[in-house]
């Protein structure tokens, strides 16, 4: 199991976010994260990137707890998040042996990965191209193949095609069914067709609380739904709880 969650919370004052949180992901699983707005997804996760400290409970990732080894747990992840870390003024491949640098690879080592993440995420073609001058979709490709660099265990995209027409948005899945196995990916969406593409489970989170968790066929037989929107619309109506 890479990713070991026990109830985990974050409060802000009396209000309380994300609820007592518990969850496993296997090694290699492709998790989708989803809920409405202000379900409470992103704060989970940057409680498990280390960005955000939790009220209570703790998780393991890779073995490492995010509250008392934390130097350690971050080692293990990495995060393509909703705003871009990406440098505009750096071509494609600079911003790639930027980050090998950040993570203390040799110059001939992160060569040989921005090379390999550049293959992968279809970069070579626009290696000098100054990042600023990319397309929505390229830009998002260069953020997923930055965090690929440190070789991350887990991989946290926080919804990854947010504002890409409809062929940036496949071209960006077909890349990351590619990434699946390789390493454990948690991704936050509002887009459920990527989901059904993507994800081989989903956790369904309302009002901080996780209200369902399985294959998107458990959770249509346990709800007797027909698609996955039903359910979700289903699990996150209000007077369903
Ligand atoms: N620093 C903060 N102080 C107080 N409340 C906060 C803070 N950060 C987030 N919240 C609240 O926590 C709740 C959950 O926010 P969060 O961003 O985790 O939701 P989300 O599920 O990721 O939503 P979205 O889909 O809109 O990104 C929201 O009601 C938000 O207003």
């Amino acid at each position: 199991m890479t990713i070991d969650i026990k109830g985990l919370t974050k409060h802000y004052k009396e209000i309380v976010v994300v609820d007592q949180l518990s969850l496993c992901i296997e090694k290699g699983e492709f998790f989708a994260l989803l809920g409405q707005n202000a379900a409470g997804k992103t704060t989970t996760i940057k409680m498990l990137c280390g960005l955000l400290p939790p009220t209570d409970g703790d998780a393991m990732l890779d073995g490492e707890s995010i509250v008392h080894h934390q130097v350690a747990a971050k080692k293990k992840i990495n995060i393509s998040p909703q705003e871009t870390a990406v440098a505009p003024n750096l071509t494609v491949l600079e911003n790639l042996l930027f980050m090998g640098q950040i993570y203390g690879c040799s110059k001939i080592e992160a060569k040989k990965r921005a090379n390999a993440q550049m293959i992968l995420f279809g970069l070579t073609p626009r290696q000098s191209s100054k990042a600023k001058t990319l397309s929505g979709g390229y830009m998002r490709r260069l953020s997923v193949a930055m965090a690929m660099m440190s070789n991350p265990k887990i991989l946290f995209l926080d919804e990854p095609t947010l504002g890409m027409d409809v062929r940036a948005r496949r071209d960006l899945w077909k890349i990351l069914s590619q990434l699946k196995g390789e390493v454990t990916i948690v991704l936050t969406t509002h887009y459920l067709e990527e989901v059904e593409v993507l994800a081989d489970r989903v956790g369904i989170m309302h009002r901080g609380k996780m209200r369902a968790l399985g294959t998107i066929q458990q959770l249509m037989h346990e709800t007797k739904k027909h698609s996955l929107e039903e359910v979700f619309l289903e699990l996150t109506e209000e007077d369903s709880l």
